[in-house]
């Protein structure tokens, strides 16, 4: 890749960077991955159901669940694989959508994830990240799994969106007017996640200004800047992650939300997150969030009726390890597998008992409804 010298002929600016590097462009990177017929039907099938489940057409219920990073690709779709089979099996009451975050926001610093850093040892080679996170997704869709992912900036998506059923704006940036203007614009249905203070209003601002037309900078497929112009998006929602004051998934919170969202004029079915702030960055009390979340929809009322979907943090081994950049650097880390190296996740087998619990409270809601 060509770098470089970050000068420019007036000699005031970037003084404080130390050099460009190249990208392939989001065209290249297509034509080395495209994105092949089947792969597309199962993108499309998964935006289409995404949408049905959010306007409550469609009466399952959305889990979107797997790692909060992905930082090995082979561990990620040994789950995907086994998501699929539990997809395929809940297929009735579940409509499950593969969590493949790949952009890490983060509070302070830290790993950014497989596009930012893909050896994991700060040498933040981002075309094989993109390469490797384009190659991730369309292996996800070869096993027909909708895959979701955060979109944390505005660059990223042009190689990879075409291959994203269900898109998030995290709690950081939901109240950035850049990624309300990229919302406006991706092609499938965007979550919006409440403050991470808790404040939920920053998540329905986000809804109305990602639904409007928008006009920003941006690149294009040649990765030449541009101005975007969007038609604006009609498909987005708040998720509740819970905040600094505590959680946020209670069927009072839940039914406030919903009432507020309709009030604003937006889609009053949301998500909720088990994880992040509603369970205290607990794996095992995720779990019991999930099942709190399951017995809400099973009593019926109104927040059983507002929850569309439910956000699980899950990977192949229960907890989190710590991931020293410098330690994969000098070839002395030991990484084990399957195991998140951001936040902690529910281990497969819990995962699969949750969901085969949230499948129940699915069919329960059916049952009352009827
Ligand atoms: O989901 C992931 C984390 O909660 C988020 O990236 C922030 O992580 P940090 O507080 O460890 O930086
Ligand atoms: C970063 C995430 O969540 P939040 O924005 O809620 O912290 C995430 O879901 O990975």
């Amino acid at each position: 890749m060509t770098t470089t010298a970050a000068e420019t002929t007036s000699g005031t600016a970037n003084l404080r960077v130390s050099q460009f590097t190249a990208l392939p462009t989001p065209a290249e990177l297509e034509a080395e991955l495209p994105l092949d017929a089947p792969a597309a039907a199962v993108v499309e099938r998964g935006r289409d159901q995404v949408r049905a489940v959010m306007d409550g057409v469609d009466d399952r219920l959305l889990v979107i669940a797997g790692p909060c990073s992905i930082h090995d690709p082979a561990a990620g779709l040994e789950y995907a694989r086994r998501l699929a089979a539990a997809a395929k099996e809940h297929e009735e009451d579940l409509l499950v959508v593969m969590r493949a975050y790949f952009e890490k926001p983060r509070t302070t610093v830290g790993w950014k994830g497989l596009i930012n850093d893909p050896l994991l040892d700060g040498s933040h080679d981002v075309a094989t990240g993109l390469r490797m996170a384009r190659k991730f997704l369309l292996d996800v869709a070869g096993l027909g799994l909708p895959a979701g992912t955060e979109f944390l900036e505005p660059i990223s998506p042009q190689y990879t969106a075409d291959l994203v059923s269900w898109g998030a704006i995290g709690a950081r940036t939901a109240e950035s007017q850049i990624h309300r203007q990229l919302s406006s614009g991706l092609s499938m249905p965007v979550g919006f996640k409440n403050g991470t203070d808790g404040d939920l209003q920053v998540a329905l601002d986000a809804c109305n200004a990602a639904s409007a037309a928008q006009s920003f900078l941006g690149i294009d497929g040649d990765g030449r800047a541009a101005l975007v112009s969007t038609a604006g998006n009609a498909d987005t929602h708040v998720i509740l992650r819970g905040g600094r004051k505590g959680p946020n998934y209670s069927a009072a919170d839940v039914g406030a939300a919903a009432a507020s969202a309709a009030g604003a004029g937006i889609n009053p079915r949301l998500i909720v997150d088990a994880s992040h702030a509603n369970s205290g960055k607990s794996h095992h009390r995720q779990a019991e969030v999930a099942l709190e979340i399951g017995a809400q929809l099973e009593a019926g009322g109104p927040s059983a009726q507002a929850i569309a979907g439910v956000m699980l943090e899950s990977f192949l081994v229960g907890g989190a390890q710590k991931l020293d950049v410098g330690d994969v650097a000098a070839g002395t880390a030991v990484l084990a597998y399957g195991q998140s190296v951001t936040d902690a996740c529910m281990e497969w087998d819990v995962t699969a008992d949750v969901l085969a619990a949230l499948a129940g409270a699915a069919r329960a809601r059916r049952t009352r409804a009827a």
